[in-house]
């Protein structure tokens, strides 16, 4: 085995159905006694019940988180921790409520209780995202890493199926895309292939019935592996694809991954053979196919996208064909480490194919 570094995360992670129950006991035990409840509108009376639940312990409701994190929101709800006294944010929703939390504990040092209820795995990460004058910039922080993490598959029992799909394959892309990191090491890859072949498998039960609590603990558990290990190793092509996409115009987060998740893959295949046929064995054991089952990992994702009723092209989720150039110059103005050197022609190719949701190529 070659030399590798692998730095773990420190979060405690308490899992199961019902796991809410012991928010109470887990914020005591941050030593914290003034939670302030993030979430979004959508998710504020499931944020009034969490500051019902932990009662004395609440601070109160912060239900003003938007997707990538605007510095506005982000300054509105460090005034609002600061007003209250808040000593601990409790962060309930996705991956934008999440997000706020980060930018709280960034510019505050309070500790993040996360409670995840999509599978974008934000609660598993150091990185921060913040959106100013249109701009979205990341960064790596170990004061915004969750210090606890409540994963209770019942809270995420209202995730549409539509957007559980498109989170789930939001997940397998950190997946895929650490399968080839240049910082990737057996551990990582290990977590890579769990998560991508338990997310693969409880996609299809999520979408036959919403309610089946068993492939949303599943889900779950597969958010986990993929979020840790976006954490822990570089991103490449398709994550920066889909931040410039989303970040630049403003396309939604979920279906942006979901869309360009094949077509990146078949862009970088030829280079990272290994990391291929890792994806190819979870799939194929996913369908219960078994090893060799699957032989072309891209066409193996799009299809599963469009037998999951996912969206498959740009052109669908609002992207003018206008905005293709610019996308391409934007993804080839930044080197970053990809397994593939990056090349503008090759990138506008292949963001026409995903605005014409055709099959990808490489
Ligand atoms: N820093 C990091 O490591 C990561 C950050 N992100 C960021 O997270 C954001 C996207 O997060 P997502 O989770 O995709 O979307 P989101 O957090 O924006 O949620 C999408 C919508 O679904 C609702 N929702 C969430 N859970 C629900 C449930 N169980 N039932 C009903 N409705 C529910 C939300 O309230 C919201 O209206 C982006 O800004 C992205 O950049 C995503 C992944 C990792
Ligand atoms: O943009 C951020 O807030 C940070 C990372 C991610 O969103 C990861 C992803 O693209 O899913």
């Amino acid at each position: 085995m070659e030399a590798f570094v692998y730095t773990a995360q420190p979060a405690r992670v308490v899992f199961g159905a019902g796991a809410l129950q012991h928010l109470g006991a887990e914020v005591e035990r941050l030593g914290a006694r003034r939670a302030l409840v993030l979430s979004t509108p959508e998710q504020a009376a499931q944020a009034r019940r969490v500051a019902e639940q932990l009662g004395a312990r609440a601070a109160g409701v912060y239900a003003g988180a938007v997707m990538h994190v605007p510095v506005e929101t982000a300054r509105a709800a460090v005034a609002e921790a600061a007003r209250l006294g808040a000593d601990c944010a409790v962060a309930i929703g996705g991956g934008s409520t999440t997000g706020l939390g980060k930018a709280i504990a960034l510019e505050s040092g309070l500790p993040i209780l996360a409670i995840p209820t999509t599978y974008a795995g934000s609660e598993m990460t150091p990185i921060f995202g913040l959106t100013e004058g249109g701009v979205k910039r990341t960064g790596r922080d170990p004061r915004v890493l969750p210090r606890t993490v409540i994963y209770d598959p019942e809270l995420s029992l209202g995730l549409p199926p539509g957007l559980s799909v498109t989170s789930g394959i939001n997940a397998m892309a950190h997946a895929a895309e650490g399968l080839y990191a240049h910082d990737g090491n057996p551990v990582t890859a290990l977590m890579a292939e769990e998560g991508l072949r338990a997310m693969a498998a409880a996609l299809p039960r999520l979408v036959r019935d919403p309610a089946d609590r068993a492939a949303r603990g599943d889900a779950l558990y597969a958010a986990w592996l993929c979020g840790t290990v976006l954490g822990a190793v570089a991103m490449g092509l398709h994550h920066k694809l889909c931040h410039t996409l989303g970040g630049s115009f403003e396309l939604p987060h979920a279906e942006v991954h979901t869309v360009v998740l094949p077509h990146a893959l078949a862009y970088n295949a030829a280079h990272a053979p290994q990391a291929m046929a890792r994806i190819a064995r979870a799939l194929g054991a996913a369908a219960g196919a078994g090893a060799g089952a699957v032989v072309d990992a891209p066409q193996a994702l799009f299809e599963q996208a469009q037998a999951l009723g996912a969206p498959t092209s740009l052109r669908a989720l609002g992207l003018p064909a206008e905005a293709l150039d610019r996308a391409a110059d934007l993804a080839a103005a930044n080197p970053y480490p990809n397994p593939r050197p990056l090349d503008r022609g090759a990138l506008r190719a292949l963001l026409q194919r995903a605005w014409d949701g055709a099959a990808p190529q490489a």
